[in-house]
């Protein structure tokens, strides 16, 4: 299990990054950390990992007690990995090679099985023999996971790990790796700013923002009862609407347009969006955005109600 207490940072005197956090996660558990560009994820995932040195507060894994460059020669914990955001691979091997560089050589069969098994995961069968400075950037981040997974970690920390990515891929991959994990009972950790990481895969999500924790609960909780605005913009574009004095965070799903006269609205643009539109509107001189399954004219007038 892993318990994060109190922990606070700062890479300057008088500037901290991250104050008081606090947080545990269980063995196999899956968790996401989202936040705005700049809130602290990367620097708390390199903190957990070992990389930076607390100014306050306390980490353990199980028993041991996680501590930064100050205490160890090569810094960062040996039942954790983590993929930074840079990947850190070695440019002139092969796919392969990069893979099996952390599996044994006295055991070449099963080094072989397994970094077959691994490059099934990543989806890179194909790419085995080719060295990875001819890889583009999403299939390096790919392998820079793989690599991370070959001496199985009991923590496997990654940071933004499906950025360079394309959608078609991106998913398939994450059903593959997250599926693995539960599989082999790998507690994990994602920084990232996909609503898609947290609100299918992980157990739990924490939302950091000024320093802080914010939201630490399920994703389906937070996304259904988000407290303020910051957090629901993490999912959606969500709309604060006033109404009777009274702030109501809206998602654009839950604003439905009606026939009878409920909440005026005037539209301003319509955005295709595959399965529908994404319709801008003005309503009592406040934007807001819902969906819609057809088409709508600038200027159209409209009904809207709101559907919680
Ligand atoms: N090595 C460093 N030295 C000084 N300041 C740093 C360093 N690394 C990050 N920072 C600062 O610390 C803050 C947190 O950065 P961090 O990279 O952890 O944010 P993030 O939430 O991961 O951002 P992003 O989502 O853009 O990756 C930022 O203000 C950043 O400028």
């Amino acid at each position: 299990m892993l318990k994060v207490k109190t922990i606070s940072f700062s890479y300057h005197k008088n500037k901290p990054v991250l104050k008081d956090i606090n947080f545990s996660l269980q063995q196999g558990e899956h968790l996401c950390i989202m936040g705005e560009s700049g809130c602290g994820k990367s620097t708390l995932l390199k903190i957990i990992y070992g990389l930076l040195d607390l100014q306050k507060g306390e980490i353990f894994w199980n028993k041991n007690r996680v501590l930064g460059p100050k205490h160890y020669l090569v810094p960062g914990m040996d039942f954790f990995k983590y993929v930074a955001q840079d990947f850190d691979l070695m440019p002139y091997t092969s796919v392969s090679e990069n893979i099996k560089k952390f599996l044994s050589r006295f055991y070449p069969k099963e080094s072989e099985k397994r970094t077959q098994e691994l490059l099934d995961v990543i989806e890179m069968t194909a790419f085995r023999n080719t060295k990875v400075k001819n890889l583009s950037g999403g299939q390096k981040q790919r392998v820079a996971i793989a690599r991370a997974l070959a001496k199985e970690p009991e923590l496997l920390l990654l940071d933004e790990p499906f950025g360079q990515i394309d959608n078609f891929k991106k998913n398939s991959l994450r059903r593959n790796l997250f599926s693995y994990l539960k599989e082999k009972n790998i507690a994990c950790i994602v920084a990232t700013h996909d609503k898609d990481d947290a609100l299918s895969f992980a157990d739990k999500l924490l939302v950091i923002r000024n320093k802080k924790i914010i939201a630490n609960a399920t994703p389906k909780e937070i996304y259904n009862a988000p407290k303020e605005k910051y957090v629901a913009s993490l999912f959606d574009d969500v709309n604060e609407i006033t109404i009777n004095n009274k702030k109501h965070l809206v998602y654009p799903h839950q604003l439905k347009m009606v026939e009878k006269p409920e909440l005026k609205a005037t539209v301003l643009n319509s955005f295709f969006k595959g399965s529908y539109w994404l319709v801008e509107a003005v309503l009592d001189e406040q934007k807001v955005f819902f969906n819609s399954s057809s088409d709508l004219q600038k200027g159209e007038k409209i009904n809207l109600l709101i559907e919680l």
